[in-house]
């Protein structure tokens, strides 16, 4: 017997992987079919007198048309916006992951940023883009109000006076990964950012103890990255097969998700607790943390449903805060920096940064205080000129028509419900018409005219990181504009003026360059960095 196998296990093998050549054969053909009907279905919904960029007459046309927008998509939106937006038209670009996108010239970007969601929804846009019914689950949490009531009734209020404690785990976390010695050290730029953005910002949602162990906050940064890497794949299949192809495609985000929970829920049912207790009894020995958790509990006592006062619903949204805070905030910090140490005259640039990061400092007793980070004006506007310059561009203010009947958009043209509309970001942050020397990386384009003789007098717009304008849309505009920018963007000038007042970066040869991928363009993951101490430590 044994002898038979030998002799035969070599054509069982090659019938075998025949077998499952085949069957992998069949499966891409019938996916190519299924998605091309799928892209074909989506594109018909848009009004036919549209003009497209980016579909030809071709053979399956559609799903073509839509792997253009994977893989070619900033180029699609801006041949898009020079042909048509500039003329004050609509155009459609098809993308992978938001399907058909109905681009507005910028005349109707104000327009577009104040229409109430009844009208046109944004969380049905970045729910469907995120495919966040199979990548996160949970409806009656993600659609629940909590978070964003939070982020902007305490934490944008408290931003800024509890900088002492960020500024302990920002220290804490580049020395570790930099190191003190004043040696030369190799390191991801991405990687380190993450570390340092998610342990100080985690300082503020779970407090001291959880906010430095990295298993916790990279299974939050991980569990984000899974959410891109799952809803890409699950846009190529139709509704039908979505459950059972999930169920593959998001076992990553069960895992990290559940390495994060793991840690908040036991962390969360103490704080509720020592809340009850406290309230109870005042004597109790035991001091209330100034932290999100704290200010979440205390909002879900005045709450009634499951969903609001669960361990699981509150562990859940601060596995979702993470989603939304820690690698949208690393990745305007590693364009900022790499804009910066890649710029052609980066020595002169850190020169006057690092200048103006120790004048403040001294300025206010060496304490990041809230008035302290917001004069830093040189460095919100180097950050403010890299997220314009290399922004995450594709669609911004991307929102889902609601009403049945469609929208009147203002040029009277019906776009039917369903259809999703938006602006293009690289545009409108390329265009001259806003912009002197657009493609030129400009770090004081904003502050300079803060720094001219007489600026106090001058009736000008105000250009700091946080202002959003419908031609500067990192953050969006209008009634849906990031609540979290104001957090974000001390934590961010925060760590690079530590670098400047402490390290010495050397300087890039040439930018790492950014990827487009989708309908976005991504950071250079994997770049590194030279890194030294310059104040060593004994
Ligand atoms: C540099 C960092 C960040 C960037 C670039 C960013 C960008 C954005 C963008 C583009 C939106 C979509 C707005 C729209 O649909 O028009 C958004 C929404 C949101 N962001 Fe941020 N964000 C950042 C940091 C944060 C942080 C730190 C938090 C939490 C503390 C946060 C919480 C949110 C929430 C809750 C929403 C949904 C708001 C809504 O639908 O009304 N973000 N953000």
């Amino acid at each position: 017997m044994s002898d038979y196998l030998r002799y035969t296990l070599p054509y069982h093998l090659s019938l075998l992987s025949g077998v499952v050549l085949g069957l992998f054969s069949l499966l891409f053909v019938f996916l190519f079919f299924v998605s091309n009907l799928k892209a074909r279905k989506e594109h018909a919904s848009v009004p036919s007198s549209l003009p497209w960029v980016g579909t030809k007459p071709e053979l399956f046309s559609a799903i073509r048309a839509n792997f253009r927008g994977l893989i070619d998509s900033v180029n699609l939106f801006t041949q898009g916006y020079r042909k048509y937006s500039k003329a004050d038209e609509i155009y459609v670009v098809p993308t992978w992951t938001k399907g058909p996108q109905v681009i507005l010239p910028p005349s109707m970007g104000q327009w577009l940023s104040s229409r109430p969601d009844a009208i046109l929804n944004a969380k049905d846009c970045t729910f469907e883009t995120a495919q966040f019914t199979y990548t996160v689950g949970h409806p009656e949490i993600t659609s629940n109000d909590m978070i964003d009531l939070l982020i902007k009734r305490e934490l944008t209020k408290k931003t800024g006076a509890l900088n002492d404690v960020i500024l302990q785990e920002i220290e804490g976390s580049m020395e570790g990964i930099f190191g003190t010695d004043g040696e030369w050290r190799e390191v991801g730029v991405f990687d380190s950012l993450t570390r340092t953005v998610g342990r100080a910002a985690n300082r503020i949602f779970v407090g001291k103890e959880l906010c430095s162990n990295m298993d916790f906050v990279m299974a939050g940064t991980h569990f984000a990255r899974d959410i891109s890497v799952s809803s890409y794949i699950l846009h190529l299949f139709p509704k039908f097969m979505k459950p059972v192809v999930a169920w593959f495609a998001t076992i990553p985000n069960r895992r990290h998700s559940g390495i994060a929970m793991k840690y908040l829920k036991p962390l969360i049912r103490q704080r509720i607790a020592d809340m009850k207790q406290k309230a109870a009894d005042p004597t109790y020995a035991w001091e209330e943390p100034n932290d999100f958790i704290t200010w979440m509990v205390r909002e879900s006592f005045k709450r009634n449903t499951e969903d609001e006062t669960s361990v699981y619903a509150l562990a859940y949204r601060v596995v979702l805060l993470n989603f939304a805070a820690i690698t949208t905030t690393t990745i305007m910090s590693t364009n900022a920096l790499l804009d910066i140490w890649s710029s052609p005259n980066s020595e002169e640039l850190v020169a006057a940064l690092r200048e103006e990061a120790q004048h403040v400092l001294h300025e206010h007793n060496g304490e990041w205080t809230k008035a302290a980070v917001a004069k830093l004006h040189r460095l919100d506007s180097a950050i403010r000129e890299s997220a314009r310059i290399s922004g995450v561009g594709g669609t911004a203010m991307a929102r889902r028509v609601r009403t049945d009947d469609g929208i009147t958009l203002p040029n009277g043209l019906v776009v039917p419900k369903n259809s999703t509309v938006g602006v293009s970001m690289d545009g409108l942050h390329f265009d001259e018409a806003y912009y002197d020397r657009v493609n030129e990386f400009d770090p004081f384009r904003f502050s300079r005219p803060r720094e001219e003789p007489g600026y106090g007098d001058k009736p000008r717009a105000n250009e700091d990181l946080v202002t959003t304008s419908v031609h500067w849309l990192p953050f969006s505009h209008g009634i849906h504009a990031c609540p979290g920018r104001f957090f974000a963007a001390n934590n961010i000038k925060m760590i690079l003026a530590q670098i400047l007042l402490n390290y010495d970066i050397q300087p890039f040869p040439s930018r790492p360059p950014n990827i487009s991928l989708g309908d976005i363009s991504v950071v250079p993951v994997k770049a590194t960095m030279m890194i030294r101490r310059r104040n060593v430590k004994a």
